[in-house]
């Protein structure tokens, strides 16, 4: 059901992207020309007809009122009058339509009503052709060129409606895929499956290796059933997991690197050598079986909407909930920060104490932060060892009081790691406040780029976005 709306979604893209191509192959040079001087002496003009027209819509003029939305999408929305009336190169076509797809996108994230969009277009068109013969055109030209106008106007609309479809139902098709796949598996089957297939490779491998024949026998690891999983069921199933990508990053490095490698050994390498290269195959894969479970884990609470290891919500809920706090914060005035930290230096934990301490640590890491804040605020996992804190009903200063209580709390409590060790962590904070930006993803991008700075810093600190 989704391959067929996908495929039936790139049929309707090709079509729009033909019709446009023959609406700029089959204009004539001077309406071109003319569209060309009046939309770069009247784009600013346009772009506030558009405006005005959106502002009439009391829910619009919410978020259109802010002064950073006017400033840059009135900008934004003059560059892309003069690219779509001003541009006759066919060969910037693909950019061009990219662009509109891109613009889609961001209104489905912003949530700017279709039809608002169109009304907004409605009114351009209504004032092209005045302008038009304002310009002292020949009226039949400019009427000519007023209708080319149009095409490509409700072209561009209808792109961007396109893919502002697709972007809300891509949310609820990966639900339904997850669900589905769910339903139709046995998942504890599967993953025992898939960990014999491994080790059945690593038989086959370890074979080849003594039998010298590694050339002419060994299927290569993206080819034997495990690969072939990772590759296609796998990539469905999990779509959205970091582990996926580290996967098939390590299926491609055993067989483009270190399988030739190992070929070359056997050939004229030394013995020691050779035991060296098998080594690190080994040792690739049990790194694989290691992400492998991950995997599975994952899939096994992704249906409660936690995280596997930790057991806070999993970062695709963040979307629903940072629009709604938008919301609740346009109605009620009251802002909300967000607070993204980082373990400081993790890798050398991995490095030096093995996965297992590493995920031990990020499981501590989880319980010091529910105990840093009210029940009310929202807990991600939002990437490996990235975590996020949505702080409901927050301002500013507040938000980097949390932070600074969540780095002492950190710094405060050591991970033990065996009987006699014990580690302390620490984290990076950035942290940043809902501005009334309608763009939830501009407040992430804001609190990343806080904890960048954090880190150059020097590490253990919070950084506030605010200054
Ligand atoms: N044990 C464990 N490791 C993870 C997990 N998720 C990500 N990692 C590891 O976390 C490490 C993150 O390393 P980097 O991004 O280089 O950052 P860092 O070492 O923390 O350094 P700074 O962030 O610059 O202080 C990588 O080695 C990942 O493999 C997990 O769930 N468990």
């Amino acid at each position: 059901m989704a391959k067929d709306l996908d495929g039936r979604a790139q049929a309707a893209q090709l079509q729009l992207q033909s019709q446009w191509q023959s609406v700029l192959a089959q204009t004539p040079l001077d309406e071109q020309a003319l569209l060309k001087a009046m939309v770069q002496s009247q784009a600013a003009l346009l772009a506030d007809q558009f405006y005005a027209a959106m502002l009439d819509d009391e829910e619009a003029r919410a978020f259109l009122s802010h002064q950073d939305v006017e400033h840059r999408l009135h900008a934004s929305m003059q560059r892309w009058l003069i690219e779509l009336l001003g541009l006759w190169d066919l060969s910037r076509l693909d950019e061009c339509l990219a662009r509109q797809r891109h613009i889609g996108l961001v209104h489905a994230r912003i949530r700017v009503r279709v039809d608002l969009v169109m009304r907004g277009a409605r009114r351009i068109k209504s004032g092209l052709l005045p302008l038009l013969l304002q310009a002292g055109a020949d009226p039949a030209l400019a009427a000519r060129a007023a209708l080319t106008a149009h095409q490509l106007i409700d072209l561009a609309v209808e792109l961007m409606s396109a893919q502002y479809g697709s972007a809300n139902d891509a949310a609820v098709r990966t639900d339904e895929a997850y669900r589905s796949h769910a339903a139709t598996m046995n998942m504890s089957l599967e993953r025992e499956r898939q960990r014999n297939a491994l080790i059945d490779w690593e038989n086959r491998f370890l074979q080849a290796m003594m039998t010298a024949r590694l050339d002419a026998e060994l299927v290569r690891i993206g080819q034997c059933s495990y690969g072939l999983w990772v590759r296609h069921k796998a990539s469905a199933l999990f779509s959205q997991s970091s582990e996926l990508g580290n996967i098939l990053q390590l299926l491609d490095r055993v067989d483009q690197v270190m399988l030739p490698l190992c070929v070359a050994e056997l050939r004229h390498g030394a013995l020691e050598t050779l035991r060296h290269r098998v080594a690190e195959v080994l040792s690739e894969l049990e790194q694989l079986r290691y992400l492998t479970d991950a995997l599975f884990d994952q899939f096994v609470h992704l249906e409660g909407g936690r995280d596997a290891l930790t057991q806070l919500l999993n970062r695709r809920f963040l979307a629903p909930i940072l629009s709604r706090e938008v919301d609740l914060c346009r109605n009620t005035g009251k802002q909300f920060s967000v607070i993204l930290l980082d373990v400081d230096h993790f890798k050398r934990v991995n490095d030096q104490h093995g996965h297992e301490a590493g995920d031990r640590l990020l499981q501590q890491l989880a319980n010091v932060l529910v105990d840093s804040i009210r029940s009310g605020d929202f807990l991600f996992r939002y990437g490996g060892e990235e975590f996020l804190v949505v702080g409901v009903e927050l301002n500013a200063a507040q938000a980097l009081q949390v932070a600074e209580k969540i780095r002492l709390a950190v710094q405060a409590e050591p991970v033990a790691l065996g009987q006699q060790q014990q580690l302390t962590m620490t984290v990076s904070l950035g942290v940043a406040t809902h501005d009334g930006h309608p763009d939830y993803q501009r407040l992430i991008e804001r609190a990343d780029q806080a904890l960048y700075r954090a880190k150059a810093a020097g590490r253990n600190c919070c950084v506030s976005a605010e200054g």
